[in-house]
C-alpha cells in the first residue's frame, strides 16, 4: 500500500468515526426536539387553563396580563430551544452525508505538534475527547484554509492575532460518507476541486461555495470593518455567490445579535430570488430578506399611483424608434436619476419652510369642513425653524382636536336622525355591542329613550367621521402630487435641467393624471414625499446588501441610503453590465458615503464560463483587458450567420436539440427585448417546449427558456444562444452592455445567430477566439 493509499484509509476511518458520533448526537437530539415538541403542543392545548382570568378590576387586569405574559413566556422559550435543536438536527443530517471538505495542519508559534482542523458546513463538538471534530468553515481558524498556502499563515482570534505555520492543506469530496477524492494543495484552493465544481451542468437552483470559496472572495465573506463595502467584479466572478457566503458569515459571528430578517438582499428580479432562494438553507441558515427595489417602491407608494415596472421602461427604451418622444424621455430620465435632481428638491423642499405647501381641504358629504386655505394658515404659523414633519404632527394634532369640534357639532345635523331610523338590523346589533363592550351603558338603562338616540348619533357620525380621521392621520391632507408638479416647474428655474424640460414635465404629468407614475419618477417622488413627511426609515435592518449595483442611479442608492439609516452596506457591481440608462457609475457610490470607513474590492477572474467563452466575451468590451478566465477548458462559442430571420427559427432549433443530446439542462435563448422574445416564441412554436419568459414573476427551472436579457441578469444556463445579434438589432453603443451580459450567462456553450450583417460589438473580436458557420 503507497503512503497516500494509506493516507486515504486513515481519513475514511476518520470519516466514518466522525459519521458514528455525529449519528449517535442526531439520535439523542432528535428524542429530544420530539419531547419538546410534545411539551409545547401542551403548552399551547392548556394555555387558558395555565391563565388565571379576571377583568373585574384594574388590581385582577393587571395580574391577569402578568400571567397571560409569564405563560408566553414559558411558551417562546420552549419555541425557541425546540428551533435551536431542530436547526441542530438539520445540520447533523447534513453532516452525516458530508461531514466536511477541508483539512489544515496549523502549527501555532511556541507549539511543537500541528492542530488538525477539518472543515465542514457546521461544527460538531465532541464530548467525550473534549474537541471540535469539524470547524465550521466561518470560524476564525477556519479563514486559514481560504487564505494560506503551505507556509507562514495567521488569522484574527477574537482577542488577538494567531500566527504560526501551516503545514498541510488538504481538500475533499464526500459523498453518503465516503471520500470520493482527496487533493493536498500547495497553493490556493485547488483548481482540481473547482474544474470538478464549475465543469458541472447548472441545476435548478444556485449552490453554496463554501468548499472553493477564493482568496480574494474570502476578503468580501469576512469583511467586518467597513461601512460601505464596494465590489466591483467581472460578469461571473462570484459576485453574488460571496454575497451570500458573506451573510452566512454574518450571521454566524453575530449570531447572539443578528438574525436573519435583519439582513436585507435588493436583487435584480423575481427570478434571480428563486434562483438563489436555496444558498442559505444548505449552509443550515434562514434566510435573509429578499425584495427587488421596484416591490419596495410599489409598496411605498401604494395604490394612489400605477406604477411602470422598470423592465417596461427599459423595453420601451430599446424597442421606441429614436422620436421626439424617445429623446424627451430619455433627457428626463438621465436628469430625473442625478443627484442633481436630489438637491433640487432638497432646495425645493427648503423653500417650503416658508411658502407654497399645498393643501387639501377636508370635505364631508361635500361641505368643506376644513379649508386647504386654513391649513396652510395653521402651518405658517408654526416657527420654520421646526422642521416640516415636525411641523405636520402639529398641523395633525390641531386637525384631529378640529374635527372631534366639528364631530359634536354634526350630531345636531338633520341627516343623522334620518340615517338612525335606516339603521338596519345588523348595524344596530354592531352599535350595541360596541356599547357593551365601552361600559357607556347597561340593559337597565338600555330603556332610557334619549340615551339611546343621543348614543346611536354618536355612533352614526363617528362612523362617518372615521375615515376622515384615518385621512389626517396618514396625512393625506398633503396634496403632495400637486406640490410634485410645482417641484417639476420650479426646478426649471434653477439653471441645470436639460433644454426640453418642459416636454418631459409635460409626459410626466400626462402620466399622473392618469394614476400612473413613471419609473424615472417613482424614486424622486417617494424621495420628496418622504422629505415633507418624515422618512419612514428602518433602523431594525443592519446589512443592506445590493446586487447588480451598478444599475442603479445614484439617487436611488442616496434613497436607499435614507431608509436604512443603522445599516452596514455591500453593494456588487459590474459596471460593464450597467443596462439601465443613468448619470454616475459605481465608483460614484463611494461619494455618497463621505464620513465612512469604506472598501472596494476587486474581482477579475470569471468562474462561471469556460476559458474560451471569457477570452471570447472579454473582447467584446472596450476596456476588458483586466478580465481573467478560469482554466476550465471547453468548445469555442460558435457564430452562425442565417440570411434571414426566418433561416433562424430552423438553425436555432437544431443547435438547442444539440445542445439537449450533449445533456446540457438549462438552455436559454437570449433574445433583446420581449418584443423580439415573443416573436421568436411564435416562430418556434411546437418544435420545441419551452418557456417564455416575459414577466418578473417567473421562477428559475431546468430546460429551455426563451428570455429577453434584462430578465437574465444576474443568473446563469449551461448553454446560450443569442437569437439574434445582428447590425440591426444592436446598433446603438450603448446596448454594448447588455449584449456582453447576455454573452455572459453562458456556462458551457455560446452560439450566436445572427440574421445579416453581425453587430459592430463582434467586430473587434480576434479570429482564432470563434469559429464561424455560413447556413
Ligand atoms: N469560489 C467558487 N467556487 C465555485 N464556484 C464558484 C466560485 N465563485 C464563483 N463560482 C461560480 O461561478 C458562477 C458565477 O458566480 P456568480 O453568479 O456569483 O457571479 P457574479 O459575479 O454575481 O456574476 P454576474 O455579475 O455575471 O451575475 C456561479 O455558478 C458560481 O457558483
Amino acid at each position: 500500500m503507497s503512503n497516500w493509499e494509506l493516507e486515504l484509509q486513515n481519513e475514511q476511518e476518520r470519516v466514518d468515526t466522525v459519521i458514528e458520533k455525529v449519528e449517535a448526537e442526531q439520535q439523542k437530539l432528535g428524542e429530544q426536539v420530539g419531547s419538546v415538541r410534545t411539551e409545547i403542543v401542551s403548552i399551547r392545548k392548556d394555555f387558558w387553563d395555565d391563565v388565571t382570568v379576571n377583568l373585574d378590576n384594574e388590581d385582577e387586569a393587571i395580574e391577569t396580563a402578568a400571567s397571560m405574559r409569564q405563560q408566553a413566556e414559558v411558551l417562546s422559550e420552549r419555541e425557541r430551544t425546540h428551533r435551536q435543536a431542530y436547526n441542530q438536527h438539520k445540520l447533523l443530517m447534513k453532516l452525516k452525508e458530508n461531514p466536511y471538505f477541508g483539512r489544515i495542519d496549523f502549527v501555532e508559534q511556541g507549539d511543537q505538534a500541528a492542530e488538525q482542523v477539518y472543515l465542514g458546513i457546521g461544527s460538531f463538538y465532541d464530548k467525550e475527547s473534549e474537541q471540535f471534530l469539524i470547524y465550521d468553515w466561518r470560524a476564525p481558524i477556519s479563514s486559514l484554509y481560504y487564505d494560506y498556502s503551505i507556509g507562514p499563515a495567521q488569522y484574527q482570534a477574537p482577542t488577538s492575532t494567531i500566527t504560526g505555520e501551516l503545514a498541510l492543506k488538504r481538500q475533499f469530496v464526500i459523498r453518503s460518507g465516503q471520500i470520493r477524492s482527496m487533493f493536498d494543495t500547495g497553493i490556493t484552493i485547488g483548481d482540481e476541486l473547482l474544474q470538478q465544481v464549475l465543469g458541472r451542468n447548472a441545476s435548478d437552483q444556485m449552490k453554496s461555495i463554501v468548499a472553493t470559496i477564493q482568496r480574494e472572495q474570502n476578503l468580501i465573506i469576512r469583511n467586518e470593518k467597513s461601512k460601505l463595502l464596494l465590489v466591483q467584479g467581472t460578469a461571473g466572478s462570484g459576485k453574488t455567490s460571496a454575497a451570500l457566503q458573506r451573510v452566512a458569515f454574518l450571521l454566524y459571528q453575530n449570531r447572539e445579535t443578528l438574525t436573519a430578517d435583519q439582513i436585507i438582499l435588493f436583487s435584480p428580479n423575481q427570478m434571480f430570488n428563486s434562483y438563489v432562494a436555496n444558498v442559505l438553507p444548505e449552509l443550515g441558515e434562514e434566510n435573509m430578506q429578499q425584495t427587488t427595489f421596484q416591490q419596495y417602491i410599489e409598496h411605498m407608494i401604494g395604490k394612489k399611483y400605477k406604477l411602470e415596472n422598470p423592465f417596461d421602461q427599459l423595453e420601451y427604451l430599446l424597442t421606441a424608434g429614436q422620436d421626439e418622444a424617445f429623446r424627451i424621455r430619455m433627457d428626463g430620465i438621465m436628469y430625473k436619476s442625478s443627484l442633481r435632481f436630489m438637491q433640487t428638491i432638497d432646495q425645493f423642499v427648503e423653500r417650503l419652510r416658508y411658502e407654497g405647501m399645498i393643501f387639501r381641504s377636508l370635505k364631508f358629504k361635500g361641505r368643506v369642513l376644513i379649508d386647504a386655505e386654513a391649513i396652510s394658515s395653521y402651518f405658517y404659523s408654526l416657527s420654520p425653524k421646526q422642521s416640516i414633519p415636525n411641523r405636520l404632527q402639529d398641523v395633525t394634532s390641531w386637525l384631529i382636536r378640529e374635527l372631534k369640534k366639528l364631530e359634536k357639532r354634526e350630531l345636531q345635523e338633520d341627516w343623522v336622525e334620518q340615517e338612525i331610523q335606516f339603521l338596519d338590523k345588523e348595524e344596530y346589533d354592531k352599535f350595541y355591542k360596541k356599547l357593551m363592550s365601552n361600559k357607556q351603558f347597561s340593559e337597565d338603562t338600555f330603556d332610557d329613550f334619549d340615551r339611546e338616540q343621543k348614543l346611536l348619533a354618536q355612533y352614526v357620525v363617528r362612523q362617518h367621521f372615521k375615515p376622515l380621521f384615518r385621512r389626517v392621520r396618514s396625512l393625506a391632507y398633503i396634496h403632495v402630487a400637486s406640490m410634485y408638479k410645482e417641484l417639476l416647474a420650479w426646478a426649471a428655474t434653477q439653471g441645470d435641467v436639460p433644454q426640453n424640460w418642459p416636454s418631459i414635465c409635460e409626459q410626466a404629468l400626462a402620466r399622473m393624471d392618469e394614476k400612473q407614475m413613471a419609473y424615472e419618477d417613482a424614486t424622486p417622488y417617494l424621495y420628496f414625499k418622504e422629505l415633507l413627511e418624515g422618512f419612514k426609515s428602518n433602523k431594525l435592518v443592519r446589512y443592506v446588501f445590493i446586487d447588480e449595483a451598478q444599475d442603479y442611479s445614484p439617487f436611488q442608492i442616496a434613497f436607499i441610503k435614507q431608509l436604512f439609516p443603522r445599516a452596514r452596506w455591500t453593494m456588487l457591481g459590474d459596471g460593464n453590465q450597467t443596462i439601465f440608462p443613468h448619470e454616475g457609475g459605481l465608483t460614484d457610490i463611494s461619494t455618497l458615503f463621505p464620513d465612512d470607513t469604506q472598501e472596494t474590492i476587486r474581482l477579475y477572474r470569471s468562474y462561471r464560463s469556460t476559458r474560451p467563452i471569457v477570452e471570447y466575451t472579454k473582447q467584446l468590451l472596450p476596456d476588458g483587458e483586466a478580465i481573467e478566465a478560469f482554466n476550465r477548458d471547453g468548445s469555442k462559442p460558435l457564430v452562425v450567420s442565417v440570411e434571414s430571420e426566418e433561416a433562424l427559427t430552423g438553425a436555432i432549433v437544431e443547435q438547442v436539440k444539440a445542445f439537449e443530446a450533449d445533456g446540457h439542462q438549462t438552455i436559454a435563448i437570449i433574445c433583446k427585448t420581449v418584443q423580439e422574445a415573443r416573436a421568436a416564441a411564435e416562430r418556434i412554436g411546437d418544435r420545441l417546449p419551452f418557456r417564455l419568459v416575459e414577466k418578473e414573476s417567473s421562477s428559475y427551472s431546468k430546460g429551455l427558456v426563451i428570455i429577453p436579457t434584462y430578465l437574465a441578469k444576474g443568473i446563469e444556463f449551461d448553454a446560450v444562444v443569442i437569437y439574434n445579434a445582428s447590425a440591426e438589432q444592436f446598433n446603438d453603443e450603448g446596448e454594448r452592455n447588455l449584449f456582453y451580459t447576455a454573452c455572459t450567462r453562458a456556462m458551457h456553450e455560446l452560439t450566436i445567430f445572427h440574421a445579416g450583417e453581425p453587430t459592430a460589438f463582434m467586430q473587434g473580436v480576434s479570429q482564432e477566439l470563434f469559429e464561424v458557420k455560413s447556413l
